[in-house]
């Protein structure tokens, strides 16, 4: 983890599921003065493209770009090369794509000016055992994200995104992988379709370096209190990790 990164702000990432930029733009002011990083997906940025991540980053934010890119190597590289010209913080891509894909993707980022984070998806925080096993993966999610984490390291590939719930086991095999987790439910918090999940203070315990949230604060009633009590919860097990 970057030394810079001290304040709880630095570790939450506000996941912008939205359908369009208005409503986006919306809840990021709401958001004001809270949040520092936000996660831009495939549903906004199918919607809003470019200029949203623009706008964010006009306005001094930390974009996550989470396109979860898979395909063939030289379409992935040409993908990592394409959006980093936004300069986003972090952009994604699925380590299931294989190894020539990842090191081309990781090539690609080298090669660019402003290097951004590339994340490697291990297993989707929404797969239990039962969804691994119906795409032909006969291991146990923590086992088969920690080879696909490895995989990625050996790589090239900087950071790793995992649930929380394996993020303890990542940071003890790659301690220098930056680790994001998303499946972050506060104890309150609906559960949805996540299916491999933590608290916010569990995640922090467990090394996590960013965690990722989205439904536990834009479907609050109060989401810059649902924020804020996240920010509090983290602050708390940051304090007792030290
Ligand atoms: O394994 C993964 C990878 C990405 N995500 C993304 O994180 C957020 C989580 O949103 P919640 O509303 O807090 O569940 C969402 O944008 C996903 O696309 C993930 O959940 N799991």
């Amino acid at each position: 983890m970057s030394p810079a990164m001290t304040a709880p702000r630095d570790r939450l990432i506000a996941a912008l599921d939205f359908p369009d930029a208005q409503a986006a733009l919306e809840e990021v002011l709401r958001l004001e003065g809270l949040i520092q990083w936000f996660k831009v997906g495939l549903e906004l940025y199918l919607s809003a493209g470019a200029s949203l991540v623009e706008k964010l980053k006009d306005q001094g934010y930390s974009v996550f770009l989470d396109l979860k890119f898979h395909d063939i190597p030289n379409t992935v590289a040409a993908a990592v090369r394409s959006v980093s010209k936004l300069e986003p913080e972090m952009l994604t891509l699925h380590a299931s794509g294989g190894p020539a894909m990842m090191r081309a993707a990781a090539e690609a980022a080298a090669s660019l000016p402003r290097t951004p984070r590339l994340l490697a998806v291990t297993v989707l925080t929404s797969m239990d055992q039962a969804q691994l096993t119906s795409v032909g993966v006969a291991d146990a999610p923590a086992g088969q994200a920690l080879k696909l984490a490895r995989l990625a390291a050996e790589c090239g590939i900087g950071g790793l995104v995992c649930s929380p719930e394996e993020a303890q086991e990542m940071k003890h095999a790659l301690p220098s992988s930056c680790i994001v987790t998303p499946g972050i439910r506060p104890a309150e918090a609906a559960v949805g379709d996540q299916k491999r999940i933590a608290t916010p203070a569990a995640a922090i315990h467990a090394g996590a370096d960013y965690l990722v949230v989205g439904r536990p604060i834009f479907r609050a009633n109060d989401p810059a209190r649902a924020a804020q009590a996240i920010l509090e919860e983290i602050a708390g097990a940051m304090g007792s990790t030290k």
